[in-house]
């Protein structure tokens, strides 16, 4: 019901329901976007001992096998989860080539 007394027309009702709902949608981005930070943190945590031990036992920085699941097992997850599989595999080739490059520095 509109309270014209309180001013309340329906286009400045639609406009109060448009901002609360961006509002929310904000917020749940940014709840989403600090567990992508935290989620990356750990990863990396993981590939920088990975990093260590490959150049402890003189093993080759970049995997290509183990690649290949990793793409497989994501398209897979991306399909299930509506995600693009493209932006996926992209992702992870951009995260890979991150942790490459850490790994080929605990060679020097
Ligand atoms: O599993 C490894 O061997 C890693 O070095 C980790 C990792 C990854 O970030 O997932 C990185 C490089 C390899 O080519 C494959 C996978």
């Amino acid at each position: 019901m509109l309270d014209r007394q309180a001013g309340e027309t329906p286009v400045t009702d639609a406009i109060t329901k448009a901002a609360d709902l961006l509002r929310e949608h904000r917020e749940s981005i940014d709840r989403l976007d600090a567990i992508l930070v935290y989620t990356l943190g750990e990863r990396f945590k993981h590939t920088q001992a990975v990093g260590r031990l490959k150049a402890l036992h003189d093993l080759p920085p970049a995997d290509p096998v183990r690649e290949e699941a990793q793409i497989a097992r994501l398209t897979d997850l991306a399909r299930r989860a509506d995600l693009d599989p493209d932006f996926a595999k992209k992702f992870l080739a951009f995260i890979i080539q991150e942790v490459i490059k850490h790994h080929e520095q605990f060679k020097e």
